[in-house]
C-alpha cells in the first residue's frame, strides 16, 4: 500500500493581513499535531520566523521552523522551495502537517505548481491553500484603483500602463485560495464585513468557503483537512501574471520594494512610535516591521506596523550573545521608495530613535 501523503496548508494574503497571527494561532491549539513550517518573507530581516522562534510555543523549535529569505518563494522555488522540502521529508521524524507562510507579495499559483515536481509529488500533497485578507484594509479601499487617479493619468498619457499591482495581488491570491480568511473583524462593523466578504468573492470564480476571524483565531478543523489536492487543480486558479505571459516569462516583484533602517536605542519608545506613525503616512509605507532596542529593558520591542497602525509589544530577553539593536524591515511600491527616500527614511527612523526629529504636530483636522 502507498504510504499516505502528508497534507501541507499554504497559508497567502497580503503584507500584515495576519497570516503569522494566525499560524501562531493555529500552533497553540494544534491539538497535538506536529506540525513543521516553512515560512517566507519579503526583505532581508526574518522577522516573523524570529517572532514564531519567540513566542514560546512548544513547537516552534530552531528545527520545526524553516526560513526562506532569498526572495519570494513563488520565484525561488527551485533553489529554496524544493530543497528545503527535500530537506524537511529526509528527517528521522516527519511531521503530521506542513505550514507554509508565503511572503506577503508572493503569488501562490507557482508554489503550489511545485507540488507537482516529482521530488514532492509523491510524498506530499496540498491539503489547502488558506488565503488570509485585511478586512479593513479592503473595506478602506486599499486593494482598489484609485478611479480620480487613474483618470488624471490617463489623461496625461494615454498609453501608460495602469495596473494596479496592490490589486492584482489581491485578486491572485485569492483566486488559488481553498479558504478565504477574512481577519481583522473587529476592526470593522457587520456591514462593512459583509461587503468585504462580496468583493472577495467577486474576485474568484470557484465558490470558496469564507470565514471571518479576529487575529486569525479559528480552530485548527478550520484550516486544516481541507484535502483540496490544489496541485491537481492549478489550470483553474491562474494568475493575472500566467494569463498574461501563457508561455512562462519570469514573473517579478519589481513594483515593491524594501529595505532595513537599522538605529541605535530608542531613547523615548512613545515619541519613537508617534514619529514611525508620522513617518509611515507621508510615504505611503505598506508595512513596517521588526525589533527596537529600549534601553533598560530586558527584552526586545516588536515593532509592528501595517498603514499606520502600529503595534509593540516585548516578546523576549535579548539573548546572552545577542547585539542588542534596532532593525526594521520598511516596505513600500518601488514608485514611492526610490533610493533617496530609502536614506531619508533611514535617517529619520535613527533620529526619531535617538529622540533628535519631533513628531510633526498632528493639525486640528486630523
Ligand atoms: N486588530 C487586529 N490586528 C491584527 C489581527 N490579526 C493580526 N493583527 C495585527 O496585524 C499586524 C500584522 O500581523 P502579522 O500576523 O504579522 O501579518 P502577516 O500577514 O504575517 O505580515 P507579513 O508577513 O509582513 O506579510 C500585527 O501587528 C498583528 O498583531 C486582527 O484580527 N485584528
Amino acid at each position: 500500500m502507498a504510504a499516505q501523503k502528508i497534507p501541507a496548508t499554504v497559508i497567502t494574503g497580503f503584507l500584515g493581513a495576519g497570516k503569522t497571527t494566525l499560524i501562531r494561532n493555529l500552533l497553540q491549539n494544534a491539538g497535538g499535531r506536529k506540525i513543521a513550517l516553512i515560512i517566507n518573507e519579503f526583505g532581508d530581516l526574518g522577522v516573523d520566523g524570529d517572532i514564531l522562534k519567540g513566542c514560546g510555543i512548544e513547537t516552534c523549535s530552531e528545527d520545526d521552523v524553516v526560513e526562506l529569505n532569498n526572495g519570494c518563494i513563488c520565484c525561488t522555488v527551485a533553489d529554496d522551495f524544493i530543497p528545503a522540502m527535500t530537506k524537511l521529508l529526509e528527517r528521522g521524524s516527519l511531521p503530521d502537517h506542513i505550514v507554509i507562510e508565503t511572503s506577503g507579495l508572493a503569488l501562490p499559483q507557482p508554489l503550489v505548481a511545485a507540488f507537482n515536481w516529482p521530488e514532492v509529488k509523491t510524498k506530499v500533497t496540498v491539503d489547502g491553500v488558506v488565503t488570509v485578507i485585511d478586512a479593513a484594509a479592503v473595506a478602506s479601499g486599499r486593494f482598489a484603483d484609485d478611479e480620480e487617479k487613474v483618470a488624471a493619468q490617463r489623461a496625461a498619457d494615454d498609453s501608460l500602463d495602469h495596473d494596479n499591482p496592490l490589486e492584482e495581488l489581491f485578486e491572485d491570491q485569492i483566486r488559488a485560495a481553498d479558504l478565504i480568511v477574512l481577519n481583522k473583524a473587529d476592526l470593522i462593523d457587520r456591514d462593512r464585513l459583509e461587503e468585504v466578504r462580496k468583493l472577495t468573492s467577486a474576485a474568484t470564480a470557484r465558490a470558496v468557503k469564507t470565514v471571518a476571524a479576529e487575529n486569525g483565531s479559528l480552530p485548527a478543523e478550520v484550516l486544516l483537512g481541507i484535502a483540496a489536492g490544489a496541485e491537481d487543480l492549478i489550470a483553474e486558479r491562474k494568475s493575472h501574471h500566467e494569463i498574461e505571459h501563457e508561455g512562462g516569462e519570469e514573473h517579478d516583484h519589481d513594483e515593491f520594494e524594501s529595505f532595513v533602517a537599522n538605529a541605535g536605542p530608542v531613547l523615548d519608545q512613545t515619541a519613537f512610535v508617534d514619529g514611525l506613525k508620522d513617518l509611515i503616512g507621508e510615504h505611503d509605507i505598506l508595512r513596517l516591521k521588526g525589533f527596537a532596542d529600549i534601553p533598560g529593558k530586558p527584552m526586545r520591542l516588536v515593532v509592528q506596523a501595517v498603514g499606520q497602525r502600529i503595534e509593540t509589544y516585548f516578546d523576549r530577553p535579548w539573548g546572552k550573545d545577542e547585539k542588542r539593536a534596532t532593525r526594521l524591515v520598511v516596505i513600500g511600491l518601488h514608485d514611492g521608495l526610490i533610493d533617496a527616500v530609502c536614506t531619508a527614511i533611514d535617517g529619520r527612523i535613527r533620529s526619531l530613535a535617538a529622540g533628535e526629529a519631533p513628531a510633526v504636530p498632528h493639525t486640528a483636522a486630523e
